[in-house]
């Protein structure tokens, strides 16, 4: 929203949009884990999730994902657009949890999409517009997602092996997995470095896309490296290291319009 103001936008509309997306996407997170209560509880990572335990019923759940998407498409219309809003939740919640998850090993690649409109409704609350640019960060959380998610199920491959979910982490060699993420954290990479003539970016935020984006490619590089040695390949590194890279990028997306340089 910064940088699509070039500057500091109403800090009510930021509030506002922050709010209504907020909304959405635990609307969005509920209902993923109403759809996915049975393989949920099959897997130590989300086996304390509410669902599972039995702390929410299953029916509670399913009325507050509606009724969360219901206040966050009226608060947004009020506000701002729902209609970004609303394709991000039927992404989520039908093309990936209903229908990619548990068929594809691409299912994260095409899922991922959900977490990339985001910067889209942040976009156009500030413009009322889409142009070049909030497209490249759209593109960029797409590249990013792949390189995130597969560490993470190449660590708990055993526990998607027992839902049989086919996360790409899971299903294929350490090597191959970590080529993939390779490849994804060069593209991630030369993605954010096309924001830099087609945002006008500065100083900050091209040294932060080399400086973030050199350690993220290199951690990945890593992964790949401990895989053919044999080694522990250690998937977590990256994991942490594809939130650090995309959290910082974003900032510096942020703090770089407001700067003269
Ligand atoms: C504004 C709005 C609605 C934004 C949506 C953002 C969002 C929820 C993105 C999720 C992306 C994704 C595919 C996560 C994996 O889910 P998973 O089911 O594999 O994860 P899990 O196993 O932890 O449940």
């Amino acid at each position: 929203m910064i940088l699509a103001a070039r500057g500091l936008p109403d800090l009510w509309l930021i509030f506002a949009t922050v709010i209504g997306g907020s909304l959405s996407a635990g609307s969005a997170a509920a209902f993923n884990m109403y759809l996915d209560r049975d393989i949920d509880a099959h897997m130590q990572r989300t086996e304390n999730r509410p669902l599972v335990t039995g702390e929410v019923s299953p029916r509670g759940a399913l009325t507050f994902a509606w009724t969360l998407a219901a206040v966050s498409t009226v608060w947004l219309w009020i506000f701002t657009n729902p209609l970004l809003s609303v394709g991000a939740i039927f992404f989520y919640v039908v093309v990936y949890t209903m229908i990619l998850k548990r068929r594809t090993e691409q299912n994260i690649v095409w899922g991922g999409i959900a977490g990339c409109f985001p910067v889209l409704i942040g976009w156009s609350a500030v413009t009322g517009s889409l142009s070049w640019a909030p497209f490249i960060l759209f593109a960029l959380v797409f590249l990013w997602t792949p390189p995130h998610y597969w560490p993470l199920s190449m660590k708990y491959a055993d526990q998607y092996d027992e839902v049989d979910v086919p996360m790409l982490g899971a299903t294929r060699s350490g090597s191959q997995v970590g080529l993939q993420v390779i490849l994804y954290a060069w593209a991630t990479v030369a993605c954010s470095l096309l924001l830099i003539p087609v945002a006008s970016m500065g100083l900050v935020y091209t040294a932060s896309a080399l400086v973030f984006g050199g350690w993220f490619v290199y951690e990945s590089h890593r992964l790949y490296s401990r895989a053919v040695q044999g080694g522990e390949p250690r998937p977590m590194r990256v994991f942490h290291a594809s939130i650090t890279y995309l959290t910082l990028l974003f900032v510096a997306i942020a703090v770089d319009p407001l700067l003269p340089f």
